[in-house]
C-alpha cells in the first residue's frame, strides 16, 4: 500500500541530527513561552538563551522577568546574551530554549543604529544565525513574537521593528523542522508548505488544549483531534462504555477525546471506605484501586469485574535475527499456537481468575489458523536497525486493527481489559520507544529480556542504539515513530489500549512491553492514563522508566519478566478484591461496630459513673 502523509524514511541530510527545531510564535501573553517550555520538559538539563536583559530598573520588566524563571527549575541554566548564533554554534548538542527573538532583534538594530531613518541591511545578520540552527543537533525551542498581526505601527521605528520581525521569523520557520502558533493558550501546528496545508479527508478539526501530552504532529502534518463522541441518549456518559466505531485506517491515529474517570464517584468511593469496619486507609493500596475502578465504571459501590479479557498481541521483529534474544523467532509462532492452546502461563493465571485469553498475530513470520490471523498486517516487522519497521500505511493498519479489537472486545461484554504480548525479539522495539520517549540512553534501559548472555546484551544495546537513532527525528509523531520501529504488534498494542480509553474501559497493564506501546498510546489520545493501572513492576530497567513516565505505580513487584499478559493477571485478583471491599464489606452502622473517635457522651443520667468509667447503658456512641 502507498503510505500518506509524512514518510517515515530518512529525510535528514545530516544522520548524526537527533534533535528537534521548534519555533514557537504567538503574541504578547499567548502562552508561548511556557508551550516552549514544556516541550523541552523531559530534558534533565537546557540551557536557557536569554536575549533580554535580566535586571533592568524597569520593574514591571524585572517582574517578567522573575516570573519567566519561576516557571523554570533546576535544570535550566540560563545565559543572558545576543550572541546566539555563537552560543548555539559553541555548543551545538544541549537542549537549547531561546526566549525570545524580539528582544534579539531590538538589541541587534540599538548595536548597529538600525532605527534611524537609514535602512540597515540585517540580511548576514540573519544567514548566520538561520546556519547556526540549521546545523544544531539537539532539541532547540525558540520563541519569537508575532508581531505582525497586530496594526502597521504609527511610528518608523514600530514599522522597522515589525517588518524585520516578519522577515526574521519566515527565515527561521525555514531552518526549523516545526513551527507552532500559540494563540490563547491554544497550540496550532503550522504546516511546512502550501501541499501539506491541504484540507485532509479528517473532520472535524479542533484545536488541542496545550497539554505536554498532546499528539505533536510531524511537520507538514496538520494537528486532528475527534471531539468526544455523545453519550448515547440517556446512557449514564461515565458508566455506559462508548459506542464503538469502526476504525478507518486511513483515520486510524485519529482519536476521540478521552474521558476523565467520574471523579464525584471517586469521591464517593472514598467516602464510602471511611464507613467500612477498618481502620481508616488500613487497606493501603488496595483501598485506591477501588476508588480507581469504581471512577471508571461510574458507580459506587463498583460492580464486580465480570468478564476480564486479556488480548495478546504477538509479532515478529526483523531486528531478532542479530542475536538480540535468548531464543530464536521460530518460538514466536510456536507460542502463539500454545497459547490459543491454551497452555501458557497467560491461560493459566486467566483461569485462576476467570479470564478470557484471545491471541492476535499482527506480524508473525509464519502462517497462524485463520481466527489468530484475521488481523495480521505482515509477517514479520522490518529491522528497525536499519528501515522502518512498517510503512505508513501498514502502521495505520496495525492501530486500526488494535482499536477493532478493543472495540469488539468490549461491545461484547468485556468489563476490564488486558494488553498482552509475545514476540523473540520485542523488548528491542519497546526499549527502542521508551529510550526515545523518555530520553534515555540506551545503557541506562537495556534489559536481558528472554535472558541473554552478555555478548548479547552488548549487541542489543548497539540495536537500541541504531533504533533509537532512527526514532529521534519521530518523536513529535506518534504514527511515525511506531511506523520507524515499533512494528505491527507494538503499533496494534497503541490502538488497543488508547482505544479501550476511549470506550471508557479500565486496563491491567502488563510489563516493560506493553508499557512501552502504553507510552505511544498516551500521546495519541491524551489523558488515556488515567484508565489503566500497572499490574506490575518487570525486572526490565526500561520499565520503571516507563512507568515513571506515566506516573503509574504498578500494584506488584514480583520480579516477573514474562510478558503475554502475566504480570497483569497476577494483579487481577487483588484488583477484583478491591472491588469486593467496596461493594460488600459491612459498614460499620451495619455490623454495630464502633468508629474510631467515638466519643463516649455521658447522660444527664443522674447515676452516671465517674468520669472515665462509662457504662454500658450511659454511653452514646457519636461518630
Ligand atoms: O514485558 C516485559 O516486561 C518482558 C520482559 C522480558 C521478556 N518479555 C517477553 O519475552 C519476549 C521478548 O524477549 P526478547 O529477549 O526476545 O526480546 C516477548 O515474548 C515478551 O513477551 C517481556
Ligand atoms: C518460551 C517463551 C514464552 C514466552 N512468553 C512470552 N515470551 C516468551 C518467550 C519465550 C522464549
Amino acid at each position: 500500500m502507498v503510505s500518506r502523509g509524512t514518510s517515515t524514511g530518512e529525510v535528514n541530510s545530516q544522520p548524526t541530527r537527533a534533535g528537534v527545531r521548534t519555533l514557537v510564535l504567538g503574541g504578547v501573553r499567548s502562552g508561548k513561552s511556557g508551550h516552549g517550555e514544556s516541550l523541552l520538559r523531559a530534558h534533565t538539563e537546557v540551557r536557557y538563551l536569554a536575549t533580554g536583559p535580566t535586571t533592568s530598573t524597569d520593574a514591571e520588566w524585572v517582574a517578567r522577568v522573575a516570573a519567566h524563571r519561576q516557571r523554570r527549575d533546576e535544570r535550566y541554566t540560563t545565559l543572558e546574551t545576543i550572541d546566539i548564533g555563537g552560543a548555539l554554534r559553541s555548543d551545538p548538542h544541549t537542549p537549547t530554549l531561546i526566549d525570545d527573538l524580539g528582544t534579539w532583534l531590538a538589541a541587534e538594530l540599538d548595536a548597529l543604529g538600525g532605527w534611524g531613518p537609514e535602512p540597515v541591511d540585517l540580511a548576514e545578520l540573519r544567514a548566520t544565525l538561520c546556519a547556526a540552527i540549521a546545523s544544531f543537533t539537539g532539541d532547540l525551542v525558540i520563541i519569537s513574537p508575532e508581531a505582525g498581526l497586530s496594526l502597521v505601527p504609527p511610528t518608523p521605528a514600530g514599522r522597522r521593528f515589525q517588518d524585520e520581525l516578519g522577515t526574521l521569523n519566515e527565515a527561521v520557520a525555514a531552518a526549523c523542522d516545526r513551527v507552532v502558533l500559540v494563540v490563547a493558550g491554544r497550540v496550532v501546528e503550522l504546516p511546512a508548505n502550501a501541499e501539506a496545508a491541504a484540507p485532509t479527508p479528517v473532520t472535524p478539526v479542533v484545536s488541542s488544549p496545550p497539554s505536554p501530552l498532546a499528539p505533536r504532529p510531524a511537520p507538514g502534518r496538520p494537528e486532528r483531534t475527534k471531539p468526544e463522541t455523545p453519550a448515547e441518549p440517556g446512557a449514564n456518559p461515565t458508566t455506559a462504555p462508548q459506542k464503538s466505531s469502526s476504525v478507518d485506517p486511513t483515520d486510524a491515529e485519529v482519536f476521540e477525546t478521552v474521558a476523565t474517570p467520574d471523579l464525584g464517584i471517586a469521591r464517593a468511593a472514598r467516602e464510602r471506605h471511611l464507613t467500612l469496619t477498618k481502620p481508616a486507609g488500613s487497606l493501603g493500596r488496595m483501598e485506591d484501586i477501588g476508588v480507581w475502578l469504581a471512577s471508571c465504571q461510574g458507580v459506587c459501590p463498583p460492580r464486580p469485574v465480570s468478564a476480564p479479557t486479556v488480548a495478546v498481541f504477538a509479532g515478529d521483529h526483523g531486528v531478532a535475527r542479530s542475536g538480540v534474544s535468548a531464543f530464536p523467532p521460530e518460538v514466536t509462532a510456536q507460542m502463539v499456537a500454545n497459547i490459543a492452546g491454551g497452555g501458557a502461563a497467560v491461560n493459566v493465571l486467566a483461569r485462576r481468575s476467570g479470564a478470557t485469553v484471545h491471541v492476535f498475530d499482527m506480524s508473525v513470520d509464519a502462517d497462524t489458523a485463520p481466527d489468530v490471523s484475521r488481523f495480521k498486517v505482515r509477517r514479520s516487522s522490518g529491522d528497525l536497525t536499519t528501515t522502518d519497521a512498517l510503512s505508513l500505511a501498514e502502521a495505520r493498519t496495525a492501530l486500526a486493527a488494535g482499536r477493532a479489537i478493543a472495540d469488539e472486545l468490549v461491545d461484547s461484554g468485556a468489563d476490564l481489559l488486558i494488553g498482552g504480548e509475545m514476540g523473540i525479539g520485542n523488548t528491542t522495539p519497546a526499549t527502542v520507544l521508551i529510550g526515545t520517549l523518555s530520553r534515555r540512553e540506551p545503557v541506562e534501559i537495556v534489559g536481558r529480556g528472554t535472558g541473554i548472555d552478555d555478548a548479547g546484551w552488548i549487541r542489543k544495546t548497539a540495536a537500541i542504539r541504531d533504533g533509537m537513532r532512527r526514532a529521534r527525528r519521530h518523536v513529535h509523531d506518534p504514527l511515525s515513530l511506531l511506523a520507524s520501529v515499533a512494528g505491527a504488534d507494538l503499533t496494534a498494542l497503541a490502538g488497543f489500549l488508547a482505544q479501550a480509553a476511549v470506550r471508557r474501559t479500565p486496563v491491567i497493564l502488563d510489563g516493560m512491553v506493553v508499557t512501552a506501546a502504553a507510552m505511544v498510546a498516551a500521546e495519541l489520545a491524551p489523558g488515556a492514563s488515567r484508565w489503566w493501572l500497572a499490574g506490575h513492576r518487570s525486572v526490565e530497567p526500561a520499565h520503571t522508566i516507563a512507568l515513571h513516565h506515566l506516573d503509574l505505580e504498578p500494584v506488584l513487584d514480583l520480579s516477573m519478566r514474562l510478558g503475554e499478559g502475566s504480570g497483569a493477571l497476577a494483579a487481577l485478583p487483588l484488583v477484583a478484591s478491591a472491588v469486593d471491599i467496596l461493594s460488600t464489606m459491612a459498614t460499620f452502622d451495619e455490623a454495630g461496630v464502633s468508629d474510631r473517635d467515638a466519643s463516649p457522651t455521658v447522660t444527664d443520667s443522674p447515676s452516671a459513673t465517674a468520669p472515665g468509667e462509662p457504662s454500658p447503658t450511659a454511653v452514646a456512641v457519636t461518630r
